[in-house]
């Protein structure tokens, strides 16, 4: 089907392989968004966010050593002081320094750095979420882990039926609060609000020090490291390219399945031929991920991710046909790249098994991409929400089936990984059910029912399900959110450890109430998570 597909998606855009992609630097473009900052007015800290954001984009769209990029640089540094980040600041004027400074702005960037070296010495700078500050140690599996899999605690197997398919169950009783695996993205993408304001790599929030790619004007990143690194593992092959599709479909999630494919070429050195020979082996073999060697196996997620479940859909849906066009797209800018052509099969042009693969990795983000959440204080009712901010496909979170009433909940942590954490005690031999975004305590049955048949393609039997659980009051409490907006720690530990015992010792084969739970989340959140104010 797949084939056929792309034929079609081959049809309508051949014009793509004759179109060489370009996401071309403008400076006319880098000094109109710098005077766009400019004339904003800024009093508070979500303006002063919006303003850095338009001068990150002046840097990004810049061309290197250019004047428009040290005015941006400049304009950044003075943000910097008004919100005391006096480190951030010099940073920038740095930065501005390794550019065309005019004459003034050479003696305004002199005087600049000896007040903020001045104030530097006599306050502290304001740290980063995710940083040395919080204090906690790091997170941890409850349980021994899998020599060959360090991430998964050894607990946990993975097993398959007609019903789900593959699913992971526990051959130990687990009770809440145990954290039994802890996974790192295989591929991730931010989400356009966050692209000005966050590493392209890492995702760790760094809006005041970001520095630009110099082949293209989406991705900035927090340090040379994570744009080498960054560069090396994908987007030299993504770089015109996430600009086109970005423009052209608005859609993350194509975007994540595109990086996807590009770390996979990265990931094998660039050689498509062995690429294909690993690949055409998987599809051949039964692969339990929990079994690969994560230790030593360089390529091991691609392998775990290259079999994620795809969604069936009829032939005619009007998303195969785009998922198709998309596919063809992808392949044409991949195989106009001379460092692949170099491994140029003359028994395999073009390269349509490229452009399949570009194929069944969009299907299999469509079930398997999960939003990474941050945690924030929203004005003016001061409540706490979560907001997604990147879009990320994990190698084995994804073998996690879904239940309307999950006994496991996914937590994004601040390095970046994702950690599952068990919700409601689940007896050994019983399987982990993860949720999709459709929770019983928000969402009236039918329209979850309808929700999860359309974007995953199963009908929903869990529990709550079956039995119709009503939804549940919000969660609020003035003094869970006093304990995060002072960012009061050692009490939401003390706090936590407590609930943690009442609920383990009072629950027998019972549910964890809903507000239990609600704050349960909320101290783990704070401990281990982001959480803005
Ligand atoms: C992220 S994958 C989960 C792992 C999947 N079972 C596999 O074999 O790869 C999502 C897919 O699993 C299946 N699935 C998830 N939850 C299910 C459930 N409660 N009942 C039936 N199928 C489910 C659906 O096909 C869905 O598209």
């Amino acid at each position: 089907m797949a084939a056929n597909f792309l034929r079609a998606g081959q049809q309508r855009l051949t014009h793509c392989a004759e179109r060489t992609l370009v996401d071309g630097k403008d400076n006319r473009k880098a000094a109109e968004l710098c005077v766009e900052g400019n004339g904003m007015h800024y009093d508070n800290v979500k303006r002063y966010m919006d303003v850095v954001k338009l001068y990150n984009r002046s840097i990004a769209y810049s061309t290197n050593g250019s004047q428009q990029r040290a005015q941006a640089y400049w304009e950044r540094s003075k943000v910097c002081v008004k919100l005391n980040r006096y480190a951030d600041c010099l940073q920038n004027i740095r930065l501005a320094r390794a550019t065309d400074v005019p004459g003034l702005l050479r003696r305004k960037l002199d005087q600049s750095e000896q007040c903020a070296r001045g104030m530097l010495l006599s306050v502290s700078d304001d740290a980063t979420p995710g940083s040395s500050r919080h204090g906690v140690a790091p997170l941890k599996l409850s349980f021994p882990a899998y020599e060959n899999a360090p991430r998964v605690a050894n607990c946990l197997v993975m097993r398959r039926n007609l019903r789900y398919g593959r699913y992971l169950e526990t051959n130990r009783a687990l009770k809440v609060g145990d954290v039994v695996l802890i996974d790192s993205p295989y591929a991730s993408v931010l989400e356009p609000d966050f692209c000005y304001a966050r590493c392209d790599h890492c995702q760790r929030p760094a809006p005041f020090t970001l520095i630009p790619c110099e082949h293209c004007t989406k991705a900035m990143y927090c340090s040379e490291d994570c744009l080498n690194s960054a560069r090396t593992q994908y987007h030299h092959f993504e770089c015109a390219l996430v600009h086109h599709l970005a423009e052209t479909t608005g859609d993350p999630l194509v975007l994540l399945a595109w990086r996807a494919v590009a770390r996979a070429i990265g990931a094998y050195r660039y050689n498509l031929r062995t690429l294909k020979q690993r690949r055409h082996l998987l599809s051949q073999t039964v692969v339990n991920p929990l079994l690969l060697d994560w230790v030593h196996g360089q390529n091991i997620a691609f392998s775990a991710v290259h079999i994620l479940a795809s969604l069936t859909r009829a032939p005619n849906d009007p998303a195969e046909v785009r998922a198709a066009q998309l596919a063809w797209e992808m392949h044409c800018h991949l195989v106009s790249k001379p460092e692949l052509t170099a491994n140029y099969d003359p028994d395999n042009v073009p390269y349509q098994w490229v452009g399949e693969m570009c194929y069944q990795f969009l299907k299999a983000m469509q079930c398997n991409a999960r939003p990474a959440q941050l945690t924030r204080r929203d004005e003016p009712k001061g409540r706490y929400r979560a907001v997604p901010f990147a879009l990320r496909c994990y190698p084995l979170i994804s073998l996690l089936n879904h239940s309307c009433a999950p006994n496991v909940k996914c937590f994004d942590l601040r390095d970046g990984r994702c950690a599952v954490v068990v919700i409601q005690p689940i007896a050994a031999g019983g399987q982990l059910f993860g949720n999709y975004g459709y929770d019983y305590s928000e969402t009236g049955r039918d329209e979850r029912r309808e929700a999860l048949q359309r974007d995953y393609g199963f009908t929903c039997n869990c529990n709550a399900c079956e039995n119709n659980f009503p939804t549940a009051e919000p969660f609020h409490s003035k003094r869970v959110d006093t304990i995060l907006r002072t960012r009061d720690m050692s009490t939401a530990a003390r706090n936590m450890a407590k609930l943690l015992a009442e609920v383990n010792e009072g629950v027998g084969d019972g549910r964890v109430s809903h507000q239990q739970l609600a704050e349960l989340e909320r101290y783990f959140e704070l401990l281990y998570c982001e959480v803005l104010n």
